[in-house]
């Protein structure tokens, strides 16, 4: 397959970026949390993941020419009062790397972190091969013990060709309620997908892949959906509008991050919808990887207006209103339901 190389490389990274995670989210300290200047919270975490992520692939695959777009740079840390968290940084790659043990490497020194940082600089684009990462998409998520993703994916000519997704808080098994808070399955969930070859999901921890498929259902009164827990990230009053008028039966799972399309596509629910508050622009690194999931599971995502994501256009998906995700049988219903909330919104 045309991609299976990359795709080997890719799961190698966000395995060995998901160990650091949860390293830090284990042992999450309040001087771990630094605010960027848009106020989002990023933890040394989040840079780990990208220098970790950006390292693996460039070494797996250094006969290729390499271009990341990636969520973090290395601006707020080269500050003079960042040299302690860049410290911290550097010392949790270096002992995940360590503790691998697979290999015997050079400790990576500060600069290199910094270097390792800004390699995911690239704007993408409808050229060429360009990784797309969210080295952990769901920070809030994380830093509330919740659900969070290392979203990988790989753009070649504009469009997702792979992702990977590794979401070291989601079980194993259905999610399919809020139950899944208090889940004693074992957790730690790997999915991934390259473009024609189908979605497949393994333990964070083990090699054995199973084949997954968004659910088969057409009776939304059957269909559970997903949506964030983050109400700034999502108009929660539309959703449920658009739910009702769907005859959709259940209460929303409230899940953080990307881990809604890994689950999504295995069937755990039927529809992820986001209806981000006006002025939202989104990005591409919060979707590219969630999006092949699902639709090589048998999904379809589009904007509210059924218009496909358009991932060619640099760091940015400009979509009218917001993101739906379904099977292809409910999506005309969903369209319709979402057409209809939006047009009674407006005229209030
Ligand atoms: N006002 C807003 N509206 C919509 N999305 C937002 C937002 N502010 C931040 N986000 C995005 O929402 C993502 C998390 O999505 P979710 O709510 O599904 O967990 C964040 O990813 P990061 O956590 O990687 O920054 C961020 O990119
Ligand atoms: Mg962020
Ligand atoms: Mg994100
Ligand atoms: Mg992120």
């Amino acid at each position: 397959m045309p991609y299976n190389k990359e795709l080997e490389a890719a799961k190698k990274a966000v395995s060995r970026a998901a160990r650091l995670c949860q390293r830090v989210q284990e042992a999450l300290l309040q001087s771990d949390v630094q605010s960027k200047s848009d106020k989002t919270p990023v933890t040394v975490a989040d840079y780990g993941s990208q220098v970790l992520v950006s390292f693996v692939l460039q070494k797996e695959l250094s006969s290729e020419s390499f271009s990341m777009v990636a969520e973090e740079d290395s601006g707020d840390l080269r500050k003079e009062e960042s040299s302690e968290t860049l410290r911290r940084i550097t010392e949790l790659v270096n002992d995940t790397l360590a503790t691998d043990g697979s290999e015997s490497i050079n400790a990576l020194s500060q600069e290199d972190v910094l270097s390792f940082i800004d390699s995911g600089k690239s704007d993408g684009g409808s050229q060429g091969r360009h990784w797309v990462l969210d080295p952990i998409d769901g920070t809030k998520g994380f830093l509330r013990g919740g659900q969070y993703a290392i979203a990988l994916g790989m753009l070649d000519e504009g469009k997702v060709v792979l992702g990977v997704l590794a979401c070291p808080n989601l079980p194993i098994t259905s999610v399919a309620s809020n139950d899944y808070l208090t889940s004693l399955d074992k957790i730690g969930s790997l999915f991934f997908a390259q473009v024609g070859e189908g979605t497949y999901m393994q333990s964070l921890y083990g090699s054995q892949s199973s084949k997954v498929h968004v659910t088969g259902t057409e009776n939304p009164e059957e269909a559970s959906f997903f949506e964030s827990f983050e109400a700034a990230h999502t108009m929660h009053d539309l959703t449920s509008l658009i739910a009702k008028k769907l005859g959709v039966k259940v209460p929303p799972v409230r899940i953080d991050s990307q881990a809604k399309y890994g689950a999504l596509s295995r069937g755990d629910g039927a529809i992820y919808m986001r209806f981000p508050h006006k002025g939202y622009r989104e990005k591409i690194w919060d979707h590219a990887a969630g999006c092949i999931v699902v639709t090589e599971a048998g999904g379809v995502v589009t904007d509210a207006a059924g218009h496909p994501l358009d991932f060619s256009k640099g760091k940015h998906l400009d979509v009218d209103t917001g993101i739906i995700v379904t099977n292809q049988k409910l999506m005309p219903a969903l369209l319709k339901a979402v057409r209809e909330s939006l047009q009674e919104k407006s005229s209030l």
